[in-house]
């Protein structure tokens, strides 16, 4: 048996895989609100006291955890939670070697995830000519917002992970320049993730409400910032302009930016989106506008066009990617997936 984790800002997913009859569905499968909990050990002994201890007596064979934050050497300090997390100690709480336990980035397991995802869980935005050799970008708005490029090597995926959610954010149209003089103000910098993920979101929603457009209703001023996400979409669900406004400028942030990823990579082979966010907001996607926006590159929009974009549905992508590190790691042939950082 193998035992596999996705470690996000919000919540924790743990869960059992037989490596033999494939990392497709899990034995048991948990999920934990991440800040809860003092440390991923924590969440662990819990984890095992509560699952069924035939899986994993005496039969634990290897585990793989995706985590939210730059892996380093075996260890990561959490971008959005205030863990430190490392192989080593997660291997003494299971009672494993430390070779026998993974940490990747959480992008590097979605990306491995999305590697072994069956056609139906992707749902296509922009069709495109993708060459099945080609690079992939991964693009994950969440919590925080995670990007992984999905290199290929002798035929083989190489998911490999990024901090792209921290580089420079930079305004599209001389509309979004006093976004960027706000972002300033309030960050010092201004980033991707300030914008596309949940708390990107609120940023995004609080931008707009200074101004917001006739008929647009104002969120309650005491709702807790964690709530405005969510509520956003809620409202836009309900009509409100403002919401509708939000939500309309989120997707076309997500389509800047993976059409960012996508020539920095050149992703031949497609974008692919994940992470929490995009599935729920699906509704507000329109699809031209998000090709236009995508394609919005100068001299780059025809190559663009070329390029497949799909999202995908999948929740639990991140934990099966996490399985199949796992698995390889248990095949000695593999190595050197052992501590991808
Ligand atoms: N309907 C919604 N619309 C938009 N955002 C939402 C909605 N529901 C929840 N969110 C936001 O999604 C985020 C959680 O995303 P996700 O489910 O991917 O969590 P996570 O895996 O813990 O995140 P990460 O891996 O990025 O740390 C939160 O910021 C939350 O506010």
């Amino acid at each position: 048996m193998i035992l596999a984790g996705d470690i996000g800002g919000t919540k924790t997913l743990l869960g059992f895989f037989d490596p033999d009859s494939g990392v497709h569905s899990p034995q048991s499968l948990h999920s934990y609100p991440s800040r809860d909990y003092p440390s991923l050990e924590s969440i662990l002994t819990r984890f095992m006291g509560e699952v069924d201890p035939r899986l994993s007596e005496g039969s634990l064979e290897s585990a793989a955890f995706g985590v939210a934050g730059p892996v380093i050497s075996g260890r990561c300090q959490t971008t959005n939670l205030p863990w430190i997390i490392e192989t080593s100690s997660l291997a003494k709480t299971l009672g494993l070697s430390p070779k026998s336990v993974a940490l990747a980035n959480d992008l590097v397991s979605i990306a491995w995830g999305i590697t072994i995802a069956p056609p139906e869980s992707l749902e296509t935005i922009n069709a495109g000519v993708g060459n099945p050799q080609g690079t992939r970008v991964v693009v994950a708005p969440g919590t925080g917002l995670g990007e992984a490029i999905i290199g290929m090597h002798n035929g083989t995926p190489l998911p490999i992970p990024t901090e792209g959610g921290h580089v420079d954010w930079a305004p599209t149209s001389p509309e979004e320049i006093p976004l960027l003089l706000w972002l300033w103000d309030k960050f010092g910098h201004a980033s991707p993730e300030r914008l596309i993920s949940g708390p990107g979101l609120a940023h995004l929603y609080h931008f707009h409400a200074q101004s917001p457009p006739p008929g647009g209703t104002l969120l309650p001023p005491d709702l807790p910032e964690e709530k405005v996400p969510e509520t956003v979409s809620l409202e836009a669900e309900r009509g409100n302009p403002l919401a509708l406004a939000v939500m309309k400028h989120f997707w076309r942030l997500i389509a800047a930016e993976a059409g960012n990823m996508a020539l920095k990579s050149l992703a031949t082979g497609g974008v692919i989106l994940a992470g929490g966010i995009p599935e729920k907001i699906l509704p507000f996607l329109d699809r031209t506008v998000f090709m236009d926006t995508f394609t919005a590159k100068g001299r780059y929009r025809q190559l663009l066009t070329t390029i497949p974009v799909t999202l995908s549905s999948d929740p639990d992508v991140g934990i099966k990617g996490a399985a199949e590190i796992a698995r390889r790691l248990v095949r000695s042939d593999h190595s050197s997936e052992r501590s991808p950082s």
